[in-house]
């Protein structure tokens, strides 16, 4: 583990990497933390807040920059590590290593240009009438230090130094993360990158932390404690329930940032289905069995008004599927869990198995495809629950409206994606609204598979896709959950931090009596 400036060999119980392939336990042992780490954490985090949250832009960028260099320069111990403990293949690893490497460089260009602080100044005007106006000025100020919880599924982007890490070092905020333990050697590896560059960069020690746990009890721990100001999380719903709980039940509650659980509805319209069905029903296997289904962007469910274009799609689905060769799961519980699901569909009396993938060994996951009618999947909420993994259930819907109830009755998902041609534009244009007040990304043509790191990528959505459907853990805006508000009323200059000085110091573009000004 890490905490602050040092390395310390946890002596709660044992963890141990696991390969993923063969369920053989890796060297060396891990060992959890106790109270007293944890407690040495959150308080170098508490102590180094100040110090951070005042670093100047260049500093904290370069900081970020100085991550990404030494996560790079791991080479290839931590590509070939991460893939024993996730059973990920090299060029998804390699793939998804750059990804990490890219969100912490756009969050140093984020931190350089610094409109994420949101300046506004409303000048006085002492001669209004019948009030005079006070000077007004604010910006946003990161929270405090922030809990990170690794995600399983993608052990580099979501992980360690995942969107959740960058986005937080970025508003300012330390960051004390907890690994998780079926990435154990991967955690500790990209940790020694964190820490690494908090030395080089002159930043104090408790900037980043990073924890085992041989259990639960620390994670839970680390939520309780009131120097932790807010939660990063991917995961089950189960887990994050849990620590959203947990946090609201605190003396001073706090906001836990979870991402979930979604099963991300493809709506397949009459013009596309008329136009492409078969390519679309092959397309949608190669999303499907992205990285063993294990996507929380993965296509659960598909819903179509039935007919020759929706048949044409399930055979050529069908096809292509039979064709999918098994593929190793993240951890042995993920892939129990996911054969449960399964199981559960294939044995379910209105549910019809459509096709099965390529049958696997050990912990390979067996791609499924199931269909059942929109009246049986509307009778039967299990019928959405999240299956994590290769399985998607067809829904038939006798018509149009059919399509709109399924629609209505789902809970909150990450996306929904349309597949349509001009045709289908005007009942496009009907559902729109109600995918968003159900999604956080509505997609054309494509698969939420694949998440673009970028500006405008809003990688969230209604509960119980997250917690917070205002927010997103993918994407620049990701840097807003961990900031909060100040404004500063008649306070003369001199006393005025320098985002909001007259002079501005650090040239922010600032929101003057309601323009965008732009720093000469
Ligand atoms: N939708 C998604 O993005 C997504 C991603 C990964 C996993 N999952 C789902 O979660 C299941 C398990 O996968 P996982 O291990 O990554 O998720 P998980 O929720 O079991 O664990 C995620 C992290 O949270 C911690 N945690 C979980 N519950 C906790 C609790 N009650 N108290 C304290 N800490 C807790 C774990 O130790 C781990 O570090 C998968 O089968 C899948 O269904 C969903
Ligand atoms: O698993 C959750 C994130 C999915 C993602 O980032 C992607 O689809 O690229």
């Amino acid at each position: 583990m890490f905490i602050g400036a040092r390395a310390v060999q946890g002596t709660q119980g044992e963890i141990r990497g696991i390969s993923a392939a063969t369920g053989e336990k890796l060297d060396p042992a891990f060992g959890g933390a106790t109270k007293d780490d944890l407690d040495d954490s959150c308080r170098l985090a508490d102590e180094a807040f100040d110090t951070y949250r005042n670093t100047d832009p260049e500093t904290r960028a370069a900081f970020l920059e100085a991550i990404a260099q030494n996560i790079l320069d791991l080479g290839d111990e931590l590509v070939e590590r991460c893939m024993t403990e996730s059973g990920l293949p090299r060029p998804r690893i390699e793939g998804e290593r750059g990804r990490t490497v890219g969100q912490l460089r756009l969050f140093a260009q984020v931190v350089r240009a610094g409109r994420y602080l949101d300046v506004r100044i409303d000048p006085a005007m002492p001669d209004r009438q019948p009030l005079p106006r006070p000077d007004l000025r604010s910006r946003m100020i990161p929270v405090g230090p922030v809990a990170v919880f690794g995600a399983s599924n993608f052990p580099l982007a979501f992980s360690v130094a995942g969107g959740d890490t960058a986005s937080a070092l970025a508003a300012g905020c330390p960051v004390v993360a907890k690994a998780h333990s079926a990435h154990p050697g991967t955690s500790e590896l990209v940790g020694s990158a964190i820490q690494k560059a908090v030395a080089s960069s002159g930043l104090p020690e408790g900037v980043f932390s990073l924890l085992f746990d041989s259990g639960r009890e620390i994670g839970q721990g680390l939520v309780a404690d009131h120097r932790i100001k807010a939660v990063g999380f991917t995961g089950s719903r189960g887990g994050g329930t849990a620590l959203m709980k947990i946090a609201a039940e605190r003396k001073e509650p706090i906001p836990v940032y979870a991402e979930m659980s979604s099963i991300n509805p493809v709506i397949l319209f009459e013009g596309a289905l008329k136009e492409r069905a078969e390519a679309i029903g092959k397309a949608f296997v190669g999303s499907l069995t992205l990285g063993a289904g294990q996507f929380c962007t993965n296509p659960g469910l598909i819903l179509a008004e039935e007919g020759e274009g929706l048949n044409t799609f399930l055979s050529a689905a069908a096809e292509t599927l039979k064709e999918a060769a098994a593929s190793t799961m993240l951890t042995p519980g993920i892939h129990q869990s996911y054969c449960q699901g399964v199981e559960a569909l294939a044995g379910h009396n209105q549910v019809e198995t459509v096709a099965r993938g390529k049958a696997g060994e050990n912990f390979q996951g067996q791609a499924a495809l199931f269909a059942t009618s929109s009246e049986a999947f509307l009778a039967d909420p299990h019928l959405q629950e999240e299956v994590f993994g290769s399985s998607s259930l067809v829904v038939r819907c006798p018509d149009r409206d059919a399509v709109r109830d399924v629609v209505e009755a789902l809970e909150g998902q990450l996306t929904a994606a349309i597949h349509i041609a001009e045709s289908d534009y005007p009942q496009a244009k009907e559902l729109l609204p109600l995918l968003e007040k159900k999604v956080g990304r509505i997609l054309v043509n494509g698969f939420g598979t694949g998440v673009e790191v970028a500006h405008a990528m809003v990688h969230g959505g209604p509960y119980p896709s997250t917690a917070d459907g205002r927010s997103t853990s993918v994407g620049t805006m990701a840097i807003d959950r961990f900031l909060r508000p100040v404004s500063y009323q008649d306070l003369p200059d001199a006393l005025l931090p320098d985002d909001v000085k007259d002079s501005n110091p650090h040239k922010l573009e600032r929101l003057m009596d309601g323009k965008a000004v732009l720093a000469d």
